[in-house]
């Protein structure tokens, strides 16, 4: 479903802020993989998924989303390809706007429009399962402002709007880093609950170790701009936290210091 073959990105190439954030990073995800990506800080996890959605192009190596070379594509032109979620509750959903405008906004993503853009009795109805499923709520609240909703409310919007035309890739970046313990809890179990239902694929960037082992079925840590790790199967589903570390220690030969991994790593 994705292959990402030796990429390389340096930023300020030739500066003295000279940077070289992907060092030749090669992962293949088949389709159904829900992988988590843990690593320290800087360590090139946030510009692996800039790479596959195209934010700027990579120097060298090659990106296929399901067997589409899209490593030439300017951003827009992958879109149709992908979902993503980033931390800000505040992007992704459009503020002035009702939380069903939003969802047929996204429902409509690449579409052409056809004569009407009223949203149409059958839509709410299904927005409104989708909602309900959420249990926030939200689901006799369609025609409020999204401004006006907490930032896990937000994120829950984003993440059904990220998902609405099922994505061939989802993308999470951080996205619940900014909710509160409880908040995020739901909001990651809500992942889980979609990214199941619509045998999706997805590569979630996390620093909580703990949560990158209890979500997915796959687990790689990135170090240095490269993937040091990569736990799967029945390893992952018995891995710790402390394995994790020492995993980390040995495959990088250096110790955790100051790092929001290491931070978070007794959270829950
Ligand atoms: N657009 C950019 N311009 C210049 N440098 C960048 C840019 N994007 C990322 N970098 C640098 O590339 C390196 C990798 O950054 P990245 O955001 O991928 O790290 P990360 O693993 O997501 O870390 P963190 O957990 O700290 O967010 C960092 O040194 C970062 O400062």
């Amino acid at each position: 479903m994705l292959d990402i073959i030796n990429i390389h990105k340096t930023f300020n190439k030739g500066t003295i802020n000279e940077k070289v954030a992907l060092d030749g990073v090669t992962l293949h995800l088949n389709e159904g993989d829900f992988c988590t990506i843990i690593g320290g800080n800087g360590a090139g996890k946030s510009t692996t998924l800039n790479a596959v959605a195209g934010v700027w192009p990579v120097d060298s190596g090659q990106i296929l989303i399901d067997g589409v070379d899209v490593t030439g594509l300017p951003e827009h032109k992958r879109a149709k390809y992908l979902g993503r979620v980033f931390q800000d509750p505040m992007t992704g959903t459009v503020a002035d706007m009702e939380i069903l405008e939003n969802l047929a906004l996204a429902a409509r993503r690449g579409k052409k429009r056809g004569l009407s853009w009223g949203v149409k009795k059958s839509e709410k109805e299904e927005y409104r399962t989708l909602l309900k499923q959420f249990e926030l709520g939200l689901e006799d609240r369609m025609t409020s402002k999204v401004g006006l909703l907490s930032g896990g409310q937000r994120q829950a919007i984003t993440l059904l709007m990220a998902t609405i035309n099922k994505p061939k890739l989802l993308l999470l970046d951080e996205h619940t880093a900014a909710l509160d313990p409880k908040t995020a809890a739901k909001v990651l179990e809500l992942s889980d609950k979609i990214i199941a239902e619509n045998n999706l694929t997805a590569l979630m960037v996390t620093h909580n170790m703990h949560d990158a082992i209890v979500h997915g079925n796959r687990l790689i840590m990135m170090g240095n701009g490269k993937v040091i790790l990569d736990i799967s199967g029945e390893e992952k589903k018995k891995l710790t936290v402390d394995d994790l570390l020492q995993k980390f220690e040995k495959a990088s030969g250096s110790k955790l210091e100051n790092d929001r991994m290491l931070l978070s790593k007794g959270e829950k």
